[in-house]
């Protein structure tokens, strides 16, 4: 299927990218957006815009648990608006009321390998506070293992191809006739 008819079966029903940190939602997300022509967010910038503050900092200055809020109203603010790629934060999936809110459009679950999400963290310089250079092993492993039973409540499981973003997003956009419901 062409991508201009995969964009019109979505009806502007919003695209959300769920899945470990490192895992390319932020990446792969952009050409996607592009493929699809919705408009590209990232709940993480947005969160870093309208605190005007780095996320690092954020946990630091006022914890885990303030971020949270945080990520759930940007969430719901951004779940008002139609024909978006969302990125979202890695740790979106633990709470339930954000799956409500997702559940408005088609969950993505980037489901990357682990060895290649170590080697591409080490090499980004974004800083990311639950992971670190010497944790980063048991850190991985213990989020991987906490987490993948809720990624995995995805509409949609994608195992990205070893491949660049464009390739990654060509692979979910032919993925993603086998999920839509809407009539053809
Ligand atoms: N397909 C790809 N090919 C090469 N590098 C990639 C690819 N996708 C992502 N990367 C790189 O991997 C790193 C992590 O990607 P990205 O920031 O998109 O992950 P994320 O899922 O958004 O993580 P977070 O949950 O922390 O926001 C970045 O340095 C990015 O440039
Ligand atoms: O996996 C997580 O809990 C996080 C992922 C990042 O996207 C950021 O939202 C933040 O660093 C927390
Ligand atoms: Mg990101």
């Amino acid at each position: 299927m062409q991508i201009g008819q995969v964009s019109k079966r979505l009806q502007g029903l919003s695209i959300y990218m769920v899945g470990i940190m490192g895992s390319g939602k932020s990446t792969v997300g952009k050409p996607l957006a592009r493929l699809l022509n919705y408009t590209f967010i990232d709940t993480d910038k947005v969160i870093e815009e309208v605190t005007n503050s780095k996320i690092a900092e954020i946990f630091r200055d006022h914890g885990e648990s303030y971020f949270r809020q945080l990520e759930q109203e940007v969430l719901k603010e951004v779940s008002q608006r139609h024909s978006l790629v969302i990125a979202t934060g890695g740790g979106i999936v633990t709470s339930i009321e954000n799956w409500g809110v997702m559940r408005q459009g088609i969950i993505i679950w980037l489901d990357l390998s682990p060895s290649i999400i170590k080697m591409r963290l080490r090499m980004d310089a974004i800083e990311r506070p639950l992971i670190t250079e010497t944790n980063l092993e048991t850190r991985l492993q213990e989020l991987m293992k906490n987490r993948r039973p809720l990624y995995a409540e995805a509409d949609l499981h994608i195992l990205p191809a070893n491949d660049s973003p464009e390739k990654v997003a060509q692979q979910i956009i032919e993925a993603l006739p086998g999920i839509i419901k809407t009539p053809l």
